[in-house]
């Protein structure tokens, strides 16, 4: 087990890069705790995998060092950083039996037997393969190989960290609940560094303590679920996390009060000052339809409601503000009459970001 650094790391597949524009994987500063649940979340081809091929030593960076427990690990290669891997797609040994196949890592590092087997069946037991301990691989299902290949990753305690690589990409969806959360008590009990990739806000959520959030070859946020979906830290964050995501709406500033729409548009209420938003940004405010309520007409800043979607549990209107698309929670027991309607916002929850990026304010709670 280790804590991995990653030192003014970057990769530019490209030889001779010239500028950020030329790096698949911008400079990152990042430590990865001993023992931490981190999912490293973003859309496809954000970077992800050039990363998490670093750390594992298939790629080696262009510029910066990886480290682990503070030891230079740059340029060695993959069999010499103690790292279990779990892919996308089953890497099982068919004509094995489940139980040869979860012991193979161990007994390859001359593990004493009798450890082996407790540690596979404990394993087995935790991803609930106990019965099919003595089953060949190869009449399994689809799913019962990607979890024996989930074993192989989990089942030795000595390695530096396991990389999960989207690996419930192949895995029957009423079954990807189950195993999300066997794989969070695995962490939970099991002490060890885990990294899992994916680009799937549930997953990642569900998983990890800490996301990092990938966006355009560059790391977006660090953070907890909570401070991703109450604080993001960048436009991208907010609409990637959260379902619908968070409202971006073009803006101007004055003191505590946001304009959207210009003139004959509407004013919205702030919680914080901006003196000093940097001159020719892009100013957008960011509300998240969660702190959005629709009101009867009169009340808050005017809306035109366009249509209001039943989500079961919840009722999402989706509005515009002078002008702007967004989303709105329609309360329980609010009706509206035509399309007129107010919104109630809560001020604390109004972030206002320059070119993207979160502008803290001053003053507010
Ligand atoms: N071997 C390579 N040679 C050149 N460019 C590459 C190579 N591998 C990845 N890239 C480019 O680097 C960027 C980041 O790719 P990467 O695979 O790391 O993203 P990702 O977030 O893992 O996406 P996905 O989920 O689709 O795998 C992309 O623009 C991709 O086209």
């Amino acid at each position: 087990m280790a804590s991995i650094t990653l030192d003014h790391l970057a990769h530019a597949y490209r030889p001779n890069p010239q500028g950020p524009q030329d790096y698949a994987l911008k400079e990152i500063n990042h430590v990865w705790r001993q023992g931490g649940a981190y999912a490293l979340l973003g859309p496809s081809g954000c970077g992800k995998t050039t990363l998490l091929n670093i750390i594992s030593g298939l790629v080696i960076p262009t510029n910066g060092r990886i480290l682990f427990d503070g030891r230079d690990v740059t340029h060695l290669p993959t069999e010499a950083r103690n790292i279990a891997q779990v892919f996308q797609f089953p890497v099982v040994y068919d004509t094995m039996t489940v139980r040869q196949n979860l012991a193979f890592p161990l007994k390859n590092r001359g593990v004493p037997r009798e450890d082996i087997d407790r540690r596979v069946e404990e394993i087995a037991g935790r991803l609930d393969m106990s019965a099919v301990l003595d089953r060949k691989a190869q009449n399994l299902t689809a799913d019962a190989k990607q979890k024996i290949s989930l074993g192989r990753g989990l089942v030795r305690s000595d390695v530096a960290a396991i990389l999960f690589d989207e690996p419930l990409t192949v895995i029957d969806p009423h079954l990807k609940w189950q195993l999300r959360s066997s794989l969070k008590e695995l962490h939970r009990s099991l002490d060890l560094t885990m990294i899992y990739v994916t680009h799937d806000q549930t997953e990642a959520l569900t998983f990890a303590d800490t996301v990092v959030v990938m966006h355009d070859g560059a790391v977006v946020q660090t953070g907890t679920p909570e401070e991703l979906f109450v604080r993001p830290a960048h436009t991208f964050v907010g609409h990637f996390i959260g379902s619908p995501g968070m409202n971006v709406l073009p803006a101007s500033v004055e003191g505590r009060t946001a304009h959207v729409g210009g003139a004959g548009g509407v004013a919205i209420q702030l919680a914080r000052g901006y003196s000093a938003l940097p001159a020719g940004a892009r100013i957008e405010l960011g509300v998240r339809p969660e702190f959005a309520q629709l009101a009867p007409a009169g009340a808050g800043v005017p809306v035109v409601v366009k249509r209001i979607d039943d989500l079961g549990r919840t009722r999402i209107a989706r509005i515009e503000i002078a002008g702007h698309p967004a989303s709105a929670l329609v309360p329980e027991g609010v009706h509206l009459n035509g399309d007129q309607a107010g919104l109630m916002l809560d001020p604390q929850q109004i972030h206002i970001y320059a070119d993207g990026a979160l502008v803290a304010g001053q003053g507010g709670a």
